[in-house]
């Protein structure tokens, strides 16, 4: 098995009387190629969820395999490492570094180790159709333009595994779909396992399955 599975996976915050349970007994499997959305309300664990996926979070009962690697019960060293070469991350902002240009954005990931799978900067640029803007600094791209410079950069050391959290929040509808259409070639083109959290509910026909959290369970979307 490749891709993301979470198996029966609970996570609780606090002890005693005042604990909250962000996850409640969670199973989801995510095969190579596949775009899946989870929606739910404010406060029902979908964040939760991406960080116990990419081992930012252990969970406190359950599973977590990325591709045949377990998860749980590694040192925090190795979990970095496990997230360095096979998870992507894709944040609300895109959380890009003002000082570098849109190119380098792309050169940053594999700056620091040794990847020899890694996408050409240049050519992925291309891809997510951003290569006239490659000397561009952040505060000179608008937010749709900086989020596509950010799901490249989380590609760029081909993730097996890529993890987006309301990337369309801060843009409008065109952009979102443009943001959400780039996210779904990819995943589908490069064999990725995408998990989207997401509120917006224009946005979910691009996805192959769609789930709802509710007060920290997941449950297929009918
Ligand atoms: N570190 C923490 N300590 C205690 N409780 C936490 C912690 N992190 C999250 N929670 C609680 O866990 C629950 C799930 O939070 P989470 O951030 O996963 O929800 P969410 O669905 O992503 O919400 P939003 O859409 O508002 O971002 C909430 O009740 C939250 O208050």
């Amino acid at each position: 098995m490749t891709g993301l599975q979470i198996t029966d996976v609970s996570l609780v915050h606090g002890d005693g009387e005042d604990t909250v349970t962000a996850l409640d007994h969670v199973s989801l499997t995510v095969a190579p190629g596949e775009f899946v959305a989870v929606l739910g309300p404010s406060g029902s664990g979908k964040s939760s969820l991406l960080a116990v996926a990419g081992g930012l979070t252990t969970p406190t009962l359950g599973s977590v395999k990325i591709g045949d690697v377990e998860l749980v019960g590694k040192k925090n060293k190795e979990l970095s490492k496990l997230r360095r070469e096979h998870v992507g991350f894709v944040f609300q902002s895109s959380n890009l570094v003002p000082a570098l240009t849109a190119l380098d954005q792309l050169r940053l990931p594999t700056t620091f180790g040794k990847y020899p799978d890694a996408r050409d900067p240049l050519d992925l640029l291309k891809q997510v159709g951003m290569e006239h803007k490659a000397d561009r600094r952040p505060h000179q791209l608008s937010g749709g333009e900086r989020q596509r410079i950010g799901i490249a950069r989380a590609l760029m050391v081909r993730p097996q595994v890529l993890l987006v959290d309301e990337p369309t929040a801060a843009l409008d509808r065109k952009r979102s779909q443009e943001v959400v259409e780039l996210l779904a070639a990819e995943t589908r083109e490069h064999g990725v396992a995408t998990v989207m959290v997401t509120h917006d509910h224009d946005v979910i026909r691009h996805c192959d399955r769609v789930y709802e959290m509710v007060d920290g369970r997941l449950s297929p979307k009918v």
